[in-house]
């Protein structure tokens, strides 16, 4: 039967195709006394042996479609299954306690996963553990016939439906076969969003329920742009966005054309249309976008797609790449952002109660001395590969500022006493996520080179609203007066002492928010590669002067984001 379903629209675009299930499967099963112990054993053997061909089979296909380097994971695992202790372990324990494979199996590779993890000195060993739970899932559902899904294996055209995608689950998808993806949780800026967004792919989250509505292979049609999903949907609907499609490519082919344009308002006002990035491989969307800058480049991937710290080499030739190939435009470089939701397995982060609220970002770098020095160095020699801009994340007092500040500048005298050269005009900023440093913007623009406001946090914390959790999305306001009032103060503390003003949260891209942004006299606009060239349109329609009427009425007329969003509309419909 038709439905439909609604969520939080999280990257724009229309797809159709089946439904693929990414939900955990059920892989209970009942502890057994055996008496058959060879075909209890057999039945662990065989389960093994499939689930080695079918390793197989998952690795070829992964390292043609995602490349040989995602296709690595598979061999750890092949390596768990071709390990004589845990098989013959589990082998002696059926035969010993007369269980069934399935209670050996789970008794054996816990007592494995226990012993790996308490190596706390030892990350290797620790990833290992992992290795063995992914592995026992696949054996244990081999014995149980129960279907385990694998995204890196997917070769025909699908929409995934998910709990929540996580960045490394993001990352095994294939554009060319995955077509959209739709969860149950998460916000637009969480970041299996923001991901979506630099693959180009329609995406929908937070909608709650989207794993009990659709089964397997069911037909959808996603709208990315208003956050719909329908289930099996008539043949009117399905033309209805047919048609919506070929518009979309069409607007889309439009803003192609503003490429090598200038990012101007009517009246001739330039601002900066910059793009965020996660890693080098993102370049070709910003160039393909006309990006004229990279006003956020997001190091924390670099660490977590590794399964230990990256090296000072391996960062120097990852902003190297990003340097050149930004072909001498400014490139702000975000110090490492691990924390919230961003996990990284072999750096021992506790477990918290609050993460967003937690040891994360620059609190983590100014703990881990070493592991930040490593980082700056890497920065620090890259420098004169371009224009590179250091940035520090999640800055709250100015001490955090200058002791990162010192760090950097101790750094750079090290390097040059070693006759290592490095850039000598590196403008080092720092975001503004925090309300306490949006508040004392003042007090900070006077020992920093610039801002780049991040509002995707910034807005979680004015509003204490998680920008993860559905639940409270209504509460998560880009648009309430109090948060363009502090956009504000912080725009106007920058213009004060000469500094520049920048935006990397995801409301810079946002089509209500740039009129605003443009009234407040914001200086840079940086966005998913894919939001520049509708940006870019948009902006040819604004004149700065009556977007700063509009600006001052939104911060002191109106009480309620409702009532910006109804002025903003009524100014840019004129
Ligand atoms: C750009 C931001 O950082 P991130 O989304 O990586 O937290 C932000 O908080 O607005
Ligand atoms: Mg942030």
């Amino acid at each position: 039967m038709a439905s439909q379903v609604s969520g939080i629209a999280a990257s724009d675009g229309i797809a159709q195709a089946k439904a693929y299930l990414l939900v955990e499967p059920d892989l209970s099963f009942d502890k057994k006394t055996i008496s058959d112990v060879e075909s209890e054993v057999n039945r662990l053997q065989a389960a093994i042996d499939t689930a080695k061909e079918e390793l197989a089979n998952i690795r070829s296909i992964a390292a043609e479609s995602l490349g040989e380097e995602e296709a690595q994971v598979f061999d750890a695992h092949a390596m768990v299954l071709s390990d004589p202790d845990l098989i013959d372990q589990t082998n002696t324990v059926i035969k010993d306690e007369k269980v069934n494979a399935e209670a050996a199996l789970q008794q054996t590779s816990d007592n494995f996963i226990t012993i790996f993890e308490a190596m706390e000195d030892n990350p290797y060993m620790q990833e290992r553990a992992a290795d063995i739970r992914d592995v026992r899932k696949r054996v244990m559902s081999h014995l149980l016939n129960v279907k385990l899904p694998t995204p890196a294996t997917i070769d025909e055209e699908v929409i995934i439906i998910a709990e929540d995608l996580t960045p490394s689950d993001t990352a095994q998808l294939n554009k060319q076969y995955v077509k959209a993806f739709v969860t149950n949780v998460g916000g637009r800026t969480s970041h299996s969003a923001i991901m979506a967004r630099s693959l180009e792919i329609p995406a929908i989250v937070g909608t709650n329920n989207i794993t009990e509505m659709v089964s397997e292979g069911d037909f959808l049609v996603v709208d990315g742009m208003e956050g719909d999903v329908f289930i099996n949907p008539s043949e009117t609907t399905i033309e209805t966005y047919n048609k919506k499609a070929t518009e979309f490519a069409e607007l889309k082919l439009e803003w192609d054309r503003l490429k090598d344009e200038k990012s101007v308002t009517k009246d001739g006002k330039h601002v900066e249309l910059a793009a965020n990035i996660g890693t080098p491989k993102d370049l070709t969307g910003v160039i393909d976008n006309g990006g004229e800058a990279i006003g956020l480049y997001r190091t924390e991937f670099l660490y977590m797609d590794s399964k230990e710290l990256p090296t000072e080499d391996e960062q120097y030739t990852a902003y190297k790449a990003v340097l050149e190939g930004m072909d001498g435009k400014p490139v702000v470089v975000r110090t490492m952002d691990i924390g919230g939701d961003k996990e990284l397995p072999y750096l021992e982060l506790p477990k918290e109660m609050n993460p967003f609220l937690g040891y994360r970002a620059i609190r983590v770098s100014l703990d881990q001395d070493e592991v930040f020095r490593t980082q700056i160095r890497a920065l620090l020699r890259a420098s004169v590969h371009g224009t590179l801009r250091i940035m520090f994340p999640m800055i709250a007092t100015l001490p955090e500022f200058r002791d990162a500040k010192a760090i950097l500048e101790e750094e750079k005298a090290n390097l040059v006493k070693d006759g290592i050269k490095v850039a000598e005009d590196i403008q080092v900023g720092i975001m503004i996520e925090i309300p306490a440093a949006a508040v004392l913007a003042d007090q900070f623009a006077k020992e920093v080179d610039f801002f780049s406001i991040g509002t995707n946090d910034l807005i979680q914390y004015t509003m204490a609203a998680d920008r993860m959790n559905e639940r409270v999305s209504y509460l998560y306001q880009p648009y309430n007066p109090s948060i363009l009032r502090l956009v504000k103060n912080v725009i106007d503390a920058a213009h004060k002492e000469g500094k520049w003003a920048g935006m990397c949260g995801e409301m810079a891209g946002d089509q209500i928010a740039v009129p605003l942004l443009v009234g407040l006299g914001l200086d840079e606009f940086s966005m998913s590669a894919t939001s520049i060239l509708k940006t870019r349109s948009l902006l040819t329609d604004l004149d700065t002067a009556e977007m700063k009427e509009l600006s001052d009425k939104a911060l002191n007329e109106c009480t309620t984001a409702e009532e910006v969003v109804k002025l903003v509309e009524e100014y840019t419909s004129k």
